[in-house]
């Protein structure tokens, strides 16, 4: 995995980013970060930790966010806050009530969400089918919803308001071979300029990321085998010419949540290395003919 290597350690960003932060940042606020064990959202969750705040992070592996809280409590410094894990299955409303009845009832009113969970498979649209449509549309633009609205509800609407950053993609210009994914984010682009102007009196901001192509194991391990050809065909399009860290994430996703963007709101950031001002190339397919021109990956390439 040559381009993988290549991509690997460009952002020196251990211990992460806190030197940025004032350690004080999100003393004793709590946070919620859905797919905090893996990737974006376990960087993201180490770095609240590290500022102070005390951080639920939920998803549906038991085992991989066990392992994440045992992680940063290890990491523990005078200025941590507090670290806790619980299952969730952002698709399930019973499920997401739960998480946020835990978080509260552990930590305290949820000031922080990051709606990191997400993610989509690899497929031409005309392969896909409608069922695979929707499943990708619901976990990610439906259960962004679904998570705000059940955060807001118990917690941001008694004019204490907080902060949320929803995670998006680069968008706009399509997206072959993703396009449940692509309509799903642009819907969130949507959803946070909305939801900034009917929250805004109760004191909530609500902003969104796209990331670029950021490298972690658990990001890439969906791709399987086709992880390097699809790095080959779109690093050389990045303006940085490198990907991007989880890290380099967590630190614009600080930024939203914090006091420093206090009059930031309805808006989506491109974290990219510049790579949402250019055109992409396209994504590289199993078998590509005249009427499926981007095939579609095999199951195991999950992305
Ligand atoms: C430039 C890139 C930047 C982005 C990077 C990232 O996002 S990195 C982050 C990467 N991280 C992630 O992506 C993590 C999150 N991703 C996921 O959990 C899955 O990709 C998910 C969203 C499909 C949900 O999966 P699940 O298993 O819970 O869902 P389910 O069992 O309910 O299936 C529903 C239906 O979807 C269809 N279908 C499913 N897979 C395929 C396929 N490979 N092929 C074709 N179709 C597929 C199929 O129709 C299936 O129904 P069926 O035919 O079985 O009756
Ligand atoms: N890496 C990249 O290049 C980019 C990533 N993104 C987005 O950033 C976010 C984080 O991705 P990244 O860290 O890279 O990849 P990961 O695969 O590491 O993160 C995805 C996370 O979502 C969780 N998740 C998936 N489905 C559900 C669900 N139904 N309920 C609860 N949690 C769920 C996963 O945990 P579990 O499986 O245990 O549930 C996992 O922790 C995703 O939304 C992704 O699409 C956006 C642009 C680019």
């Amino acid at each position: 995995m040559a381009a993988v290597d290549r991509a690997a350690g460009l952002a020196d960003c251990d211990p992460p980013l806190t030197g940025v932060f004032s350690e004080q940042l999100f003393r004793g606020q709590c946070a919620l970060v859905t797919g905090g064990g893996t990737g974006i959202g376990f960087a993201t969750a180490r770095l609240l930790f590290h500022l102070g705040a005390s951080v639920m992070i939920a998803a549906r592996r038991e085992v991989v966010l066990a392992e994440a809280c045992a992680t940063l409590e290890a990491e523990r410094t005078a200025a941590s806050g507090q670290i806790g894990f619980t299952t969730v299955d952002i698709r399930s409303s019973e499920a997401v009530s739960a998480l946020v009845e835990e978080t509260v009832g552990r930590f305290g009113p949820i000031r922080l969400l990051v709606q990191n969970s997400g993610g989509q498979f690899v497929s031409d649209a005309a392969s896909m089918s409608v069922k695979g449509f929707n499943s990708v549309v619901q976990l990610n633009l439906v259960s962004t919803f679904r998570v705000a609205r059940a955060v807001f509800d118990a917690c941001m609407s008694d004019g204490r308001g907080g902060a949320i950053v929803a995670m998006s993609l680069d968008v706009d210009n399509g997206m072959p071979g993703m396009a449940h994914s692509a309509a799903a984010r642009a819907g969130i682009n949507n959803l946070v300029k909305t939801l900034s102007i009917e929250w805004a009196a109760s004191g909530v901001r609500v902003n969104a990321v796209a990331p670029g192509i950021i490298y972690s194991e658990s990001a890439f391990s969906h791709y399987g085998d086709a992880a390097e050809d699809l790095l080959s065909a779109l690093l050389p399009a990045i303006p940085a010419k490198r990907l991007g860290t989880p890290e380099e994430v967590a630190g614009v996703v600080a930024f939203l949540l914090s006091p420093a963007a206090s009059y930031v709101t309805g808006s989506t950031v491109a974290i990219g290395g510049g790579s949402h001002l250019v055109r992409k190339p396209l994504l590289p397919m199993d078998e590509p003919c005249a009427s499926q021109p981007y095939g579609r990956l095999p199951r195991k390439a999950r992305l």
